[in-house]
This record gives structure tokens, sequence and C-alpha cells, in this order.
């Protein structure tokens, strides 16, 4: 490599709280009642893990911070190492936590619940900030994706981002709450949420979005949280797709038509495409699109991942992406 060779930019993925997912298949889940799964399968997840793991599939390496303790906390590692994601976990005394997510067979509808995670303590985070921060480098990319273990709080979010800020990275928030109010708070490059965590930010963004004035409405607002000092907002729409602004402008991108058997993590695998596809240097209507194919993807899986060198071409032709100021993006 010369000297004025580009350098990509190193991905730091943050999942304070990862999870030993364990997928149950139930035909026909009946609540109240007593159910046998025609499977079970765990995996790791907790969404800071299924983004790295999308962005590995998509060919972008990254390193993983967040809490790992106990024998769940040995799962995470173990499948760190197998699918070659740098493991930069801080260890806890407390246990993973696991999560259940119960997949209808019959209709792919999922019904999770998610434990709330090991108690941080203060010695525990500080950790965590000497072990992320010194590796933080100008144009490097973090993410912060999920919730937060017990102990930590929205506070804890805000550090992060104004932290990796002034190291000169590029931060990029998917979470909720107010975890999400007081990240946003402190200006990160960029934010992607969905439209229930996004009325976190704006509580007078539409319920759903149906038409195109319910869309013209909340990328106004999608503005309004940008001129408060964030470059890039993206808001998923599940089904119809996604909005991201910029101040070049406002772009929905329509996801193609499939079958869904198990959409959960594609709003992780949605963060991963954005991720992938900005750190290369692709325009924002362009990573939007890649990633509402991604998240397509893992939507047609039984699990959250994208399979071994996964190829998109075809979901990305059955996208549509739409400026909203009337001109087509492709
Ligand atoms: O409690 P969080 O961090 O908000 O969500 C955790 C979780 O439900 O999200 C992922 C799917 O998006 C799963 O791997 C995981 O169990």
């Amino acid at each position: 490599m010369t000297d004025h060779a580009p350098q990509r930019p190193s991905f730091h993925i943050v999942g304070a709280n990862p999870s030993m997912d364990r997928t149950l298949f139930v035909r026909d889940l009946a609540m109240g009642e007593v159910n046998r799964a025609e499977r079970a399968e765990p995996m790791a997840g907790g969404k800071g893990i299924i983004v790295a793991r999308a962005m590995h599939r998509l060919g972008s390496t990254s390193a993983v911070y967040g809490f790992v303790g106990g024998v769940t906390g040995r799962y995470i590692r173990d499948e760190c190492r197998r699918l070659r994601l740098t493991d930069r976990h801080t260890e806890v005394g407390g246990d993973t936590r696991i999560n259940a997510i119960i997949v209808d067979s019959r209709t792919g509808d999922a019904t999770v619940v998610n434990e709330p995670g090991p108690e941080i303590t203060r010695a525990e985070a500080e950790d965590f900030f000497q072990t992320l921060m010194p590796r933080v480098a100008r144009d490097d990319i973090v993410a912060v994706s999920g919730s937060l273990p017990r102990g930590l709080d929205a506070a804890f979010a805000a550090r992060l981002v104004r932290d990796a800020r002034e190291r000169g990275a590029r931060v990029v928030v998917d979470t909720s709450g107010r975890a999400l109010q007081e990240a946003a708070a402190a200006t990160p490059w960029a934010i992607k949420c969905n439209l229930e965590e996004f009325r976190s930010l704006e509580p007078d963004a539409p319920l759903v979005v149906r038409d195109d004035a319910d869309r013209r409405r909340l990328v106004s607002q999608m503005h309004g949280v940008r001129r408060q000092g964030v470059d890039i907002v993206v808001v998923t729409l599940g089904a119809g797709g996604a909005l991201a602004v910029s101040a070049a402008g406002a772009v929905w991108v329509r996801p193609p038509r499939i079958e869904v058997v198990n959409a959960t993590g594609s709003g992780d695998t949605f963060l991963a495409g954005v991720l992938h596809a900005l750190g290369h240097g692709q325009s924002l209507p362009g990573a939007v699109t890649l990633a509402v194919a991604a998240s397509a993807r893992n939507a047609q899986l039984p699990l959250p991942d994208l399979g071994p060198a996964p190829d998109l071409g075809s979901l990305m032709a059955g996208t549509a992406s739409v400026m909203l100021d009337g001109r087509s993006a492709s």
C-alpha cells in the first residue's frame, strides 16, 4: 500500500447487552397453553453481534464490544471466534442473558422475550471504555446497537457518543427510549431507528406510515432531528421500506417482495448494510438500497443471518428508490 492509498475505516460495533438467542419454532403458537416446539436453535445474538456477523458476510470485518459473563458469555466468545469477529468484550461478574424468540412456523410471526442482562458495576463500565476508546481512530465507524444491561443508564450511551466523537470517529446510534434520546442529544454522525423508536425523539411522528403525506411529514420531522446536529437520520418502516435524510435530501427505498420466514434481526442486518456501504464510500441512497435488500434476505431465512457470500443482486433489483423531492434515484 502506498502512503496515499485510501484507508478503509475500522468498524467498532458496540452491543452492550449480547445474548444467547434461543429460537423456538412452534406451529400455531397458543398463549396460555402448552406448546411443543418443532425445533430449537441457539445462536449468538444481541443486536451488536447480529450487525457484526452480517457485516462479515458482506465483506467488512469488525470488532465487537460489550459485556459478557458466565457460561453464556463463554458461548458468545466462542461464537465470535468461530465467526471470525474480533472479540473485545469486557468480562463481567454477572451472566450474559438468554433471550427467547418464538417463531410461529406457519405465519412467520416472532414473539420475543428479552432478559434485562447482567448488572454492570462502575468498574466494569470503566473497563469497557478503556478497551474501546484507545482503539478508536479518526474516521473510524463506531456503532452503538441494542439495549443496555442493568447498571448502565442513558448517560452511558451519551458518553459513548461524546468520547468516540472526540476521537474523530463517525458514531452511528441504533438504540431506543431514553438511551436514544440522550445519545441523539450528544449529536452522533447518524441515527438509525424504527418508527416506534423515532417517536421517542419526535412524539408527533405518525404511528403508521401509509401514504405519501405520512412519508413527507415523517421526513420533515427527520430533518428536524438532523438540524439538531446529526448528519444522517434513517427510519426503517418494516414492509414500508426505509426513509433516510441528510443535508443532500431525502430518499425512500421500497423493499422487494419476499416471503417472510423470520424477520428477527432484520433491523440489525439493515444497519450492517448501511455501515458496510457508507464505510466503503457509497452514497446514502446506495447504502439504504443495499441495507433494504440485506434486511429482506435476513427475513427470508429461519435465523438472523445472511448466509455465507450472500448474493443480494436480485433483491436489490426488487427495490425501488425515490428521492422525495420527486426525482427517481434508480
Ligand atoms: O434487548 P435488545 O438488545 O433491544 O434486543 C435483543 C434482541 O431481541 O434483538 C436481537 C434481534 O434484533 C436479538 O438477537 C436479541 O435477542
